[in-house]
């Protein structure tokens, strides 16, 4: 193993044929401090979700933590411009379930994102991103326990993938003359001083996105799968996603059209209910979360879309301090908060840890250790149920007492 980091006593988690888990009782997680207020939030997810473990199994399991690098912090471990070291993707891939705190991505220039890197290099096609209601937290809607909705966002392709070169540089000019010269495009309005970006989406990206969608839907007793697109503009690649989305429900689910298409039913074979699988433009969309919530259920869409309305949708539920997530792959599985490394705030013990503790509990969960899993959730219920909460909840509930980053982990240890 490489030096700079200390391999804890415990046992790796494997993965079976059937890709369950064998999660031994000391199990090593790697994770990834992050930059920014990942400093703040990640001791704190990790002091949290060890009282969870102990309260909920005394002793008899308890998680072997690894600290492996990403970010700014590899660059101080591993020298100035290693950003992503080979090893630390080794060990993502190796150890099987991780967890990591955000990591900055310059805007413009400078090196391009590694999240988006990390998911691409270790094929985590699924980002999955749960958004609930807290009873309790502040939110600028009025009915917001009407908003209950898993995303399924694709985080392998599209324009967020990062195909793109700058404008007048030798690959732009070489592309828009292939568009104009070889391709008869005729649309660059300003083909000189344009900056040339890709949007790549293929049958197969979409179709095991859905599939999980639409399977996540049937396992949780989901009423409706949305596929959210803008297809209307971009027909050969958002058009495709909704089209491959619904072609994928009739070909494996047995989907039939409803009231002649475009939306489709089938029954959920575990329940015998039925399961609508529906679509909406983006920007409808946008609209319709605020307005009927409660008509959304699993959302199946592309990445950029799926990175805009995972934030919007955690606002109505009071915002990206309690957005969790999970980056997954058939085997590998990677959770993180919605939320970025919010610099401003970075080193102060301010900002809410709540986004990475509930995507511990995601983790948790899907190691299959859900007593504790269920701590974490009972005891994030009761915390803001007492009003100790962070500034981010505090500034918007007039009788609450602000704690620090630090304070509410322990608030939450407290109510265990
Ligand atoms: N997966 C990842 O690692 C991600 C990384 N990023 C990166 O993070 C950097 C900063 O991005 P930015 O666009 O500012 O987005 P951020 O999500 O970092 O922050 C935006 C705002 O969200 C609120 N916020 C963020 N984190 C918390 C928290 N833990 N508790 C309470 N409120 C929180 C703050 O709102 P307020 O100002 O109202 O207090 C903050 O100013 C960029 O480099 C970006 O690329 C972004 C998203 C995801
Ligand atoms: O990679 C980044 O810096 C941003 C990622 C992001 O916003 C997200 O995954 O939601
Ligand atoms: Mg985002």
């Amino acid at each position: 193993m490489d030096q700079h980091i200390r391999v804890p006593a415990g046992e790796k988690i494997t993965v079976n044929p059937d890709f369950s888990l064998n999660v031994p009782d000391h199990p090593i997680i790697p994770y990834i401090e992050g930059d920014g207020t990942g400093f703040d939030i990640t001791p704190v997810m990790i002091k949290v979700v060890d009282a969870a473990v102990e309260k909920a199994y005394s002793g008899k399991r308890k998680i072997a933590w690894m600290e492996i690098f990403a970010g700014e912090k590899a660059t101080r471990v591993y020298g100035p411009d290693v950003w992503l070291p080979e090893i630390t993707l080794q060990i993502l891939r190796d150890y099987v379930v991780s967890i990591k705190g955000p990591l900055t991505t310059p805007v413009g220039g400078g090196i391009r994102s590694l999240n988006v890197a990390l998911r691409q290099e270790l094929d985590l096609y699924v980002c999955l991103r749960p958004v609930r209601y807290f009873q309790g937290v502040p939110s600028p809607v009025k009915h917001p326990e009407k908003t209950d909705m898993v995303i399924f966002r694709e985080n392998s392709e599209d324009i967020y993938a990062g195909i793109e070169w700058a404008a007048e540089s030798e690959g732009a000019k070489k592309l828009v003359n292939f568009l104009i010269n070889e391709m008869g495009v005729k649309k660059i309005r300003f083909p000189e001083t344009s900056g040339i970006g890709i949007k790549p989406v293929s049958r197969e990206g979409t179709e095991r996105l859905v599939r999980k969608a639409l399977q996540y839907a049937i396992d949780n007793d989901r009423k409706s799968v949305t596929l959210v697109h803008k297809g209307n503009i971009m027909k050969f690649t958002e058009g495709a996603f909704r089209d491959w989305g619904y072609g994928l429900a009739g070909k494996e689910f047995g989907a039939q059209l409803l009231d002649g298409g475009p939306w489709m039913r089938f029954k959920n074979p575990k329940t015998g209910r039925d399961i609508v699988v529906k679509d909406m433009i983006a920007d409808a969309f946008l609209q319709q979360i605020l307005l009927r919530p409660d008509e959304y259920d699993v959302i199946a869409t592309l990445n950029l879309n799926g990175d805009y309305v995972s934030d919007a949708l955690a606002a109505q539920v009071g915002g990206i301090g309690i957005a969790p997530g999970a980056n997954l792959s058939d085997s590998v599985a990677m959770f993180e908060a919605t939320h970025g490394t919010a610099p401003k705030y970075a080193g102060k013990d301010y900002v809410n840890p709540g986004s990475e503790i509930l995507s511990a509990e995601m983790m948790l969960r899907h190691m299959g250790w859900v007593e504790a899993a269920d701590r974490i959730i009972a005891s994030m219920e009761k915390s803001i149920l007492s009003k100790q909460v962070t500034y981010d909840f505090a500034r918007l509930l007039p009788d609450a007492t602000q704690v620090s980053c630090s304070g509410f982990g322990q608030v939450m240890i407290d109510h265990m």
